[in-house]
């Protein structure tokens, strides 16, 4: 008998339209606008990381974000006093916080949440007291997530940027680090997500994974558009995690 999987959702995240925007400044493209074009292709929420260094998304574009999407909105950010400040002044669906190094390139790994519990207790507290839903993005390892679920997130965002980055049999043993980290958060009674540096190629085996309930990919989807179009980019993404899902229950 085929098994019915959780829903997988999709948040869509803009910050890369902001990016190409920001290397010339004025307003195109618009990264609101590319969350309207996103709902409409099927996203079933957008994602959006508000750097301390605003190299891509903009307070402003947070303020429209909120006000203007009719989708769950999703605010990645460092947990930081100024960056609570705006959490609480939007109210976003979720509050991803995130680690950030002022040099990177990207988000290189989740946040050592073992290591600074103390800094985040706060934080976690008040998101939750203002009943904004608290996810911390974390690397597939189990102590990360037992002190997660200690300090009283609802979620935990899986850091998929080791998996994307491999190929082989590294893939493959990053992939069963996911698998097993997202077992023991559906053990912990924590909702499960991950992404980062999803594509094409690599979504399937996580879309695949039955206790990850939703997948936040932005990058490859932005840089895919410039070749097909957002809207087909998104719609690529979402058939291609349907499809693993429905193949995943089958096989359960
Ligand atoms: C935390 C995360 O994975 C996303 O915010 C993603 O990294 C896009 O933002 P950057 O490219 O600025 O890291
Ligand atoms: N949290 C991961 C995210 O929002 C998207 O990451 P990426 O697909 O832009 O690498």
């Amino acid at each position: 008998m085929t098994k019915a999987l959780l829903p997988l959702r999709l948040g869509v995240n803009i910050d890369h339209v902001a990016t190409i925007r920001n290397a010339r400044g004025g307003r195109h493209p618009d990264p609101v606008r590319a969350a309207r074009l996103a709902a409409a292709a099927g996203a079933d929420g957008i994602t959006a990381h508000l750097r301390e260094d605003r190299r891509h998304i903009s307070d402003d574009d947070i303020s429209r974000l909120a006000r203007e999407i009719d989708l769950p909105l999703n605010l990645e950010m460092a947990a930081t006093d100024e960056m609570l400040a705006i959490a609480l002044a939007h109210h976003p669906h979720a509050c991803c916080l995130v680690p950030e190094k002022r040099e990177e390139k990207t988000t290189e790994g989740g946040l050592d949440v073992a290591a600074s519990h103390r800094v985040l207790a706060p934080f976690i507290r008040a998101l939750r007291e203002a009943r904004i839903r608290v996810s911390l993005f974390v690397d597939p390892e189990e102590v990360q997530l037992a002190v997660a679920k200690a300090l009283g997130a609802d979620i935990v965002e899986l850091h998929t940027g080791a998996y994307c980055e491999v190929e082989g049999a590294a893939r493959a043993g990053e992939l069963a680090r996911l698998v097993k980290a997202a077992e023991v958060a559906e053990r912990l009674g924590l909702e499960c997500h991950a992404g980062h540096g999803l594509a094409f190629d690599t979504v399937k085996p996580v879309a695949a994974i039955a206790t990850i309930v939703e997948l936040n990919i932005g990058h490859f989807l932005v840089g895919e558009a410039i070749f097909t179009g957002l809207d087909a980019s998104i719609r690529r993404m979402r058939a291609l995690m349907d499809e693993a899902r429905g193949e995943a229950g089958i096989a359960a």
